[in-house]
């Protein structure tokens, strides 16, 4: 692994942020009921294969100096470990979750507390949303997804709470319910020359809405429908490092010629549940962070 943007390209030179994320270890994981078309509870799943897989997760955001807080597991929510469906939180305030299925609803209120010890300002949901699954900030932006789990009136909430432009991304297809499975967010802050690309899938968008993703971002890397469909574009990038799906391939050479450096890894366990690297991982977007705070992480 390095931080060190390759100089033998074309590609423009990244640079690699400090990122603060929150995790859930997945003690308690297991798929025992279906509310998305990965999930098969008839089929057995490994508790201490997802435990080591998810592990390996932490290792790699450990080596790339990743301030990493953790949220305690509960018994009886299996799908807990997706962190990034547990809220969303921006500008010092945590948008909590509201979730659609009555099987994870009680994640909400934990997450919320969780949110209000870490000092956060909770702003409770009232409408149906589940966070940074459906809510993503590129830019100054938070485009927000809807079709599948979060509402759009969420969309108006969110608008609400952060005083910022937000753009509502329409999902069509079930097995790219979440947000953060149909886009990748590869600069979480804007690059050096201003802009913050992303990856994504035509296919998981209508119209009006991948109309919206071609007039903003022209050089957006497009995702195969290989790579997708092992939840490839579910990734997490400080804005050089992008650690994705070990069996997103395409994704990963796509990624090197636009000058990241991907990072693969495996979640196939986790995979199970219908979540992967990204769905595991909640940005904290702490107040203060910026390009101010680009920095070298010097990892080998
Ligand atoms: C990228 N994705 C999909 C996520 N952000 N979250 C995964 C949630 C999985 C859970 N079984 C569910 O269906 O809610």
């Amino acid at each position: 692994m390095s931080n060190t943007a390759p100089s033998t390209t074309d590609a423009p030179a990244r640079t690699a942020t400090k990122r603060t994320i929150l995790m859930c270890k997945p003690d308690f994981y297991t798929v025992s009921y279906r509310i998305n078309p990965w999930m098969h509870p008839e089929e057995p799943t490994d508790t201490s294969k997802a435990v080591a897989q998810w592990q390996t997760l932490v290792d790699v955001y450990e080596q790339l100096g990743f301030d990493i807080s953790y949220i305690d597991p509960i018994d009886g929510l299996p799908d807990m470990v997706y962190a990034a469906n547990g809220g969303f939180v921006l500008d010092g305030i945590a948008y909590g979750a509201k979730f659609q299925y009555p099987e994870r609803q009680p994640e909400g209120p934990a997450y919320m507390d969780w949110f209000r010890q870490a000092g956060l300002t909770v702003a409770e949901p009232e409408q149906t949303n589940e966070g940074e699954g459906d809510f993503l900030l590129i830019g100054n932006t938070i485009y927000a997804g809807t079709g599948f789990r979060s509402d759009s009136t969420s969309h108006d909430e969110l608008a609400t709470i952060y005083g910022r432009e937000v753009v509502t991304l329409k999902l069509i297809n079930p097995s790219f319910y979440h947000l953060d499975t149909a886009i990748a967010v590869l600069d979480p802050e804007p690059a050096a020359d201003g802009t913050s690309n992303i990856a994504y899938l035509e296919s998981a968008f209508d119209e009006p809405s991948l109309a919206i993703l071609r007039e903003r971002f022209p050089d957006a890397i497009i995702a195969t429908e290989e790579d997708a469909a092992i939840l490839g574009l579910n990734s997490y990038s400080d804005g050089y490092n992008v650690v994705i799906a070990a069996r997103a391939v395409r994704f990963a050479e796509q990624l090197q010629e636009k000058g990241y450096n991907p990072i693969g890894v495996d979640l196939s366990e986790l995979l199970l549940g219908g979540g992967g690297v990204k769905c595991c991982t909640l940005d904290l977007h702490p107040v203060g962070t910026g390009t101010s705070v680009a920095r070298s992480l010097g990892v080998s």
